[in-house]
């Protein structure tokens, strides 16, 4: 059994597994007559293959236990996966570099401070969504059409908090 005690999720470090989904670290610009600052293209939406496209969903999460033991990884290899909370929420990461075979040595847990979204890109492999602390309410922009697109790949790991 892999144990990991999860890091604060920051930019750099989820450089390898996608993108951070968080305003504070955004490119942003006025429009609407000034009325509305939009935060410019936070993810790289991947929809791969031949008529594949963006779904948006709303998943609604009962929260994990901490300790978290997860049994296995997956991963979208079609697609990426983004995950926004709406109201705050903050959830448990584990991720390893896309790839046919995960290294332990490269597996990584990371915790989100309730403003950060993540979009895991095509191929991270990535435990199911895990949230803390109460129910959460998450946008989720992922990879539809035909073609399988989500591989399990079996592997013990043991999330800690601070
Ligand atoms: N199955 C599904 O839509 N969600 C998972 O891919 C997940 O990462 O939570
Ligand atoms: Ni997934």
């Amino acid at each position: 059994m892999l144990s990991l005690k999860a890091r604060p999720l920051t930019e750099d470090a989820f450089a390898t597994f996608g993108d951070v989904i968080d305003r504070r670290i955004a490119k942003s610009f006025t429009i609407n007559g000034g009325r509305t600052q939009r935060y410019h293209d936070l993810a790289r939406v991947e929809t791969l293959g031949e008529g594949a496209r963006a779904l948006v969903s709303l998943f609604v999460s009962q929260p994990v236990p901490v300790p978290l033991d997860v049994d296995f990884l997956e991963r979208h290899p079609k697609g990426s996966q983004a995950f926004i909370p709406l109201h705050g929420e903050r959830f448990l990461i584990v991720v390893a570099p896309p790839g046919e075979t995960i290294d332990p040595n490269n597996v990584q847990a990371f915790v989100t401070d309730g403003r950060q979204g993540v979009n895991y890109r095509a191929g991270t492999w990535h435990a199911v969504q895990s949230v803390l602390d109460r129910e959460g309410e998450f946008l989720v922009i992922d990879r539809g059409g035909p073609g399988h697109n989500c591989d399990e790949y079996p592997l013990k790991v043991r999330v800690t908090l601070d």
